[in-house]
């Protein structure tokens, strides 16, 4: 069964990239710095516009293998009265780390993440994320984000690393939606075709 090897022995992978990996490379296709990705699904909770509670966070290519994105925290959002929910705030991250995907070019998934939480964030503000890979070992691609607010140099909310395993469309193919897959490949925004399920060549 997928995964089944790393979940079920409790095993708990580093998330700082072993000595033995790769730098992570930008792909030549892929975005220029300064530019906005766009959403790769629009159903997506993190990115999509057709979810009307979602985080409509908007990633834009940095330099090297970096992003930068921001989300406005909505009262939809809300853990305690007025403040944004954790696990909220955990997709931000999770998001925001996982365009990183996209300047390599890979499609990946998300096997491990943890969170700092630093400051609560309240309802109204907007969170601005950075992130960077840091290490390509095999299937494996290390990050690290961090979310501030009060402005792109403001304090530090929230933190994570990230581990995300490289897989096919058979991923998706197999164990998500075949009428949706179908639907998203048919789009004819073929950039968000390619930004969806495209691999390395
Ligand atoms: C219309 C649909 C459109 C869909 C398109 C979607 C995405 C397209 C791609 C890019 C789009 C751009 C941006 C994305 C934006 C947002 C990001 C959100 C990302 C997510 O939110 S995504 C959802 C949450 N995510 C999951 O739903 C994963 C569930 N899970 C599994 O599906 C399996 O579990 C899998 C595939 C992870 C591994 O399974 P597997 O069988 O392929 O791999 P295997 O077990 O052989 O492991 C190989 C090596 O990875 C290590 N390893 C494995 N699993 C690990 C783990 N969990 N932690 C630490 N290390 C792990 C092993 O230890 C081994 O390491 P070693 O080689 O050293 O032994």
């Amino acid at each position: 069964m997928s995964g089944a090897n790393a979940t079920d022995s409790g095993r708990r992978e580093p998330l700082t990239p072993p000595p033995d990996a790769g730098r992570p490379v930008r792909h030549p296709d892929a975005p220029a710095p300064g530019e906005l990705l766009g959403a790769h699904y629009d159903q997506c909770f993190g990115c999509g516009d057709g979810q009307s509670h979602g985080l409509h966070l908007a990633a834009r290519a940095g330099e090297g293998v970096t992003v930068t994105a921001e989300f406005t925290v909505r009262p939809a959002h809300q853990g305690a009265p007025g403040l944004a929910h954790g696990g909220v705030l955990v997709s931000a991250l999770d998001e925001t780390l996982g365009s990183l995907n996209w300047l390599l070019r890979v499609i990946a998934v998300t096997g491990r993440l943890e969170t700092d939480f630093v400051r609560p964030v309240p309802v109204g503000a907007t969170l601005h994320l950075t992130a960077r890979c840091t290490g390509v070992a095999g299937r494996k691609i290390y990050g690290s984000a961090e979310g501030r607010i009060g402005g792109p140099d403001g304090p530090v909310a929230v933190r994570a690393d990230a581990l995300f395993i490289e897989v096919d469309l058979g991923h998706f193919t197999r164990n998500g939606r075949p009428d949706e897959i179908e639907a998203a490949l048919a789009d004819p925004d073929q950039l968000k075709v390619a930004r969806a399920f495209e691999v390395n060549p």
